[in-house]
Formats: C-alpha cells, sequence, structure tokens
C-alpha cells in the first residue's frame, strides 16, 4: 500500500487556514533520509510483511506500532539489512548509496553500509553484544569493522560514545553479562551510535525495564537524538513511549500499513477501527 505522509496531503492553501497551520511539519521538508517501498517478506507460508511503505526524514523519529506479530520486528531487521525481502525497494540518503537500490547490493555493500550508517539497539542485548567482551571493547567492535586500528583511539572512541549513552565510565571494562538491563540497552546504544549513523532503529529498548529505568534510557535517547540529529524508527507496543519519542507513528496489523501519521493526530484521533481499538486498550 502506498502511504501518504501528512507533508505530501497538506493541501497548499485553504479558506481561513492560518498559513503556519498548511505548512508541513519542519522536518518533512528535507528530502527524505530513508524511502521504502512495496517490502514484503513471508517466512515459509507466513506473510509477515505485504507491501509496507516507509519514509523518514532527516532528525524524524517515526514510532511502529501494533499486536503482536504484526511484522514490527520483521521490518526493522530488513530496514537493517539483516535480511532481504522477496520484494520492493529500499533507499537511504547517504554517502555512497544515494540513488542505489540498496536490496540491489551484495552482501559485502550491505555489510559495509550497516556499519557506517545503520545502528540499532535490539529488545534483547544478547542479538546485539557479545556478553563476555568488556563494554568498551563492544562499542570499538564497531569502530574496528569500520577500519580503526588503533587502540588509543578505539579506546578513546568507546569511552566518548558510551559517555553520549550516560553509561557509568567507572563500568568500561565490565562484560555486559555482569551489567543491569538499563546498562546493557546503554551498552547497545553507545555502539549503535559510536560511527554517527544517519539512521536508527530502535526495536523495544524499554521493554522490561522497571518503570525508573526505562524513564532514564528514553531520556538518553531523546537527548541522543537532540545532539546527533539522527533518525529513528522505534518500535515499541508502549504508546507512552512512542509519544514521548516519536513524531509519526505508522501502525501495522498482519503485516499491513493499516494507519500512518503524526502522533498526537493517530494516538488523540485514530481513523483506522484497528488503531481505536489499539489506542482505547491502552486507555
Ligand atoms: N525467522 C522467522 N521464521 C519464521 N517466521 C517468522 C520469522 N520471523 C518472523 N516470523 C513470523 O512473521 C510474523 C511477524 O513476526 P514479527 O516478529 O515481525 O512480529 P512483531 O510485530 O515484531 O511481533 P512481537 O511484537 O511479538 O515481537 C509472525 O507470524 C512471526 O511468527
Amino acid at each position: 500500500m502506498t502511504v501518504t505522509s501528512p507533508a505530501e496531503s497538506a493541501p497548499p492553501g485553504g479558506p481561513g487556514g492560518e498559513l503556519a497551520e498548511l505548512q508541513p511539519p519542519r522536518l518533512m521538508l528535507d528530502a527524505p533520509v530513508l524511502r521504502a517501498c512495496g517490502l514484503s517478506r513471508r517466512y515459509g507460508r507466513v506473510t509477515a510483511l505485504q507491501d509496507v511503505d516507509v519514509t523518514l526524514y532527516p532528525r524524524e523519529v517515526l514510532g511502529i506500532v501494533g499486536e503482536s506479530g504484526s511484522g514490527k520486528s520483521s521490518l526493522l531487521r530488513l530496514l537493517n539489512l539483516e535480511e532481504t525481502p522477496q520484494g520492493g525497494s529500499y533507499h537511504l540518503n547517504v554517502p555512497g548509496a544515494q540513488g542505489r537500490d540498496l536490496l540491489t547490493l551484495t552482501r559485502f555493500e550491505r555489510r559495509e553500509l550497516r556499519v557506517r550508517h545503520i545502528g540499532i539497539v535490539y529488545q534483547n542485548p544478547h542479538l546485539g553484544l557479545r556478553m563476555e567482551h568488556s563494554s568498551s571493547g563492544n562499542v570499538a567492535e564497531r569502530l574496528v569493522l569500520a577500519g580503526e586500528r588503533s587502540f588509543a583511539a578505539l579506546r578513546q572512541a568507546g569511552r566518548v560514545s558510551l559517555a553520549a549513552s550516560e553509561f557509568p565510565l567507572e563500568r568500561l571494562d565490565d562484560p555486559p553479562r555482569e551489567l543491569s538491563g538499563g546498562m546493557q540497552q546503554r551498552v547497545q546504544l553507545a555502539k549503535a551510535i559510536a560511527l554517527k549513523p544517519a539512521l536508527l532503529l530502535l526495536d523495544e529498548p524499554t521493554t522490561g525495564l522497571d518503570v525508573s529505568v526505562q524513564a532514564l534510557v528514553l531520556d538518553t535517547l531523546r537527548r541522543v537524538r537532540r545532539e546527533l540529529g539522527v533518525a529513528m524508527v522505534i518500535v515499541s507496543h508502549d504508546l507512552g513511549v512512542i509519544r514521548t519519542l516519536a513524531d509519526r507513528v505508522m501502525v501495522m496489523r498482519g503485516g499491513q500499513v493499516v494507519e500512518v501519521g503524526l502522533v498526537d493526530q493517530v494516538l488523540d484521533d485514530p481513523l483506522h477501527p484497528y488503531t481505536q481499538q489499539l489506542v482505547h486498550a491502552k486507555l
């Protein structure tokens, strides 16, 4: 399906409307940093994603919500170039990839692009971290993949990135298996932002953390967004998290997008019956 962004559907003018009200949100005035069209993914007989379009603007945060099994994590894996869809196209507006459909790249080219331009934080830290290596070593690994070889530079870059994710620096040498869930998410975040990616993907980054830790991690994500200006896609079943972080939200059901729009618009005045059900169930 084709989802038209509010920017694209906004009328150029109208009776009685203030100009400011008619202009698309500032974020949407730039060229998109990410544009994926018609993504489809099947696993055997299960259709995880069907004809999904995603557009993301620079510095924008797009939330993805939907019931369990609606395809949210599958979509993030495709956007992270971990898996290949059976159909669709995917463009990122980053150096070396302009005008190229990323789905046509070789495995090596995709890996390069992922290392340099895409960061991801998984709900399960075991997917994103080596639990036995030191925390700073986990962050350094990404820099090594990008070609950095100097031990001093790796150590310093790891420290800077962990500090940016508000990780306690006295625990730099501790392995993630000895850290709390909130700290493990901070190590994942530090690794994800180490090379200042254009795109940060977050899969339920606060799920499973206790409420006070969740709030701290959300604060850090907001600050990272503000300071790095990175565009983010965040999957969460928690509409409070989406409201706190996201500019727009995309609602998924059965592998398809049923509604997309500005967060307040969709969560306060949902149009699709499924979104209405989702919002009311969470109230
Ligand atoms: N590797 C896989 N092999 C087989 N089926 C899969 C695989 N990954 C996902 N699926 C199926 O694809 C569908 C979408 O799964 P996905 O994990 O993307 O949903 P989700 O919205 O992220 O769910 P949740 O909120 O529970 O994490 C489900 O039916 C799931 O069983």
